[in-house]
């Protein structure tokens, strides 16, 4: 690979006898690798290729998945480059935490983070960039999230509207992207000697926000995917220097993971806790990661958690769905309605004026004449609820992802009923008598054969 002749000569100079291992890592091939969603079921196809685990994560795998397959798109898989999978290790949010990812498209932290709050809590996942939180929205429902809230602003706005509210914020920030060169060449056409200067500008501003929304005691997990130590360990002692109140605690250094260098930056010994991910050392593209406590004794003040906004008529009709569908009453989530569509927001999102909103929760159903027609987001979220379910097989789910209504061998019991395939919900269906209508989303439809799907 052809590197910028300026990248050369810095790293020759910051990695002297290391640097032709470094350099030599970039000739080597892409290293894939893709987690396991915990709160789904396993198929035999993702069986028969969870055979190389990632030393580091409980739910991490060596090896390629396919982004048409059954198992991508019912949310049990996600790629993700082994050395972007020690992020959601690190920062591992514990059960019923208030998160923050703020730099989330198109999402593999976020589905990494979902794995491990299991349905508690809060995560508030944003993308400031308006064509990216697409990406974000697809993928988060696809895991079949009752507890994301998705915010489509800046840093500074979120922290004018939810200061000192998170336990725990992750920021993935945007970046040189020098651990991007290997898998995507094209990256290297944004870089110049000055790049990582001007995005460590723009990572001060995105922390100086950041740290407006943690609470005392919280955690602040920083990461990139670029070597330049002026955006990883100089950012870092800017940190600790301007905000005294952070404290790094120490990162495992496991599977060829090494500290982080005090001698890039300020020469504070603090610094090795944070860690490194050198291609030419470990199975990975390379990573910074840091994991900070917010040792502030700040005073914060209470928000206003968001309530019930349904009307009457709209009670009504969620209600004669709930029975129907047998679906719980969601204490954790307040019911709104954005347009014809109901929401389940989670109940520890504060009241929030003027942000953004992606989506403001689950999305539950679509107010009909008289009727809530369950949504396909509900679908994806039912692996632990009680609803009607109907086990299709995959010539079955090929008819049903290209929107064809397919026969049953059997009469089912009609009604609405939530299809599943390998045990995985795959979306809604409607059963009449031996018919199964569909309701897979009309934007999602595709031609599957079984050489496109497999896993
Ligand atoms: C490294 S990527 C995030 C990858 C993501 N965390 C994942 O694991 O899939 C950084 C993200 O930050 C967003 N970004 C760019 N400028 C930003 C800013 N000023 N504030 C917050 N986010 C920004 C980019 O659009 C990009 O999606």
């Amino acid at each position: 690979m052809k590197l910028p002749a300026a990248f050369i000569t810095k790293y020759q100079n910051l990695l002297g006898d290391q640097a032709a291992a470094f350099f030599a890592a970039f000739d080597e091939p892409v290293e894939k690798g893709f987690r396991i969603n915990p709160n789904k079921p396993v198929t035999p196809a993702m069986r028969a290729k969870m055979t190389d685990p990632i030393s580091y994560s409980g739910i991490g795998y060596y090896g390629r998945v396919n982004g048409n397959a059954l198992e991508h798109l019912a949310g049990a898989v996600y790629s993700q480059e082994p050395s972007a999978m020690t992020v959601g290790e690190v920062a591992k949010p514990e059960l019923g935490e208030r998160v923050l990812d703020l730099c989330a498209a198109p999402g593999g932290k976020t589905t990494h983070l979902l794995s491990y709050l299991k349905q508690t809590g809060l995560l508030v996942t944003n993308e400031i960039n308006p064509k990216r939180v697409t990406a974000l929205g697809d993928n988060v429902e696809r895991y079949g999230a009752r507890n994301a809230v998705i915010t489509n602003e800046t840093p500074d706005h979120l922290a004018k509207a939810l200061p000192g509210f998170f336990d725990r914020i992750l920021v993935d920030a945007p970046c040189s992207g020098e651990g991007m060169f290997r898998k995507d060449p094209d990256a290297m056409q944004y870089w110049h000697a000055d790049y990582p200067a001007e995005c460590a500008a723009r990572q001060r501003e995105i922390l100086t926000a950041t740290v407006k929304m943690l609470r005392p005691g919280g955690h602040l997990i920083y990461s990139t995917c670029t070597f330049a130590p002026e955006e990883d360990e100089q950012m870092m002692a800017w940190l600790l220097a301007t905000y005294p109140e952070f404290e790094l605690e120490p990162i495992e250094k496991v599977a060829g993971m090494v500290d982080a260098k005090p001698e890039w930056a300020d020469g504070n010994p603090e610094l090795k806790k944070a860690a490194r991910l050198f291609p030419h050392l470990m199975r990975g593209e390379g990573h910074f990661i840091a994991k900070l406590v917010y040792r502030s004794d700040a005073k914060v003040k209470n928000l206003r958690p968001v309530r019930d906004e349904l009307k009457p008529d709209q009670r009504k009709l969620w209600e004669k769905a709930q029975k129907q569908l047998s679906l719980p009453d969601f204490d954790g989530l307040a019911l709104q309605v954005h347009g014809d569509q109901l929401y389940g927001v989670p109940a520890l999102m504060p009241m929030t004026r003027k942000l953004k909103i992606f989506r403001p929760g689950i999305q539950l159903g679509t107010f009909k004449k008289n009727r809530l027609e369950p949504s396909y987001a509900l679908a994806l979220a039912s692996d632990d609820l009680a609803l009607p379910k109907l086990a299709i097989d995959h010539d079955q789910w090929e008819k049903y992802v290209h929107g064809e209504t397919f026969a049953l061998t059997a009469a089912g019991t009609n009604g609405f009923t939530v299809l599943t395939c390998d045990a995985l919900p795959v979306g809604f269906g409607k059963v009449v008598g031996q018919t199964v209508k569909n309701f897979f989303p009309k934007g999602l439809r595709f031609l599957a054969t079984d050489e496109k799907t497999q896993l």
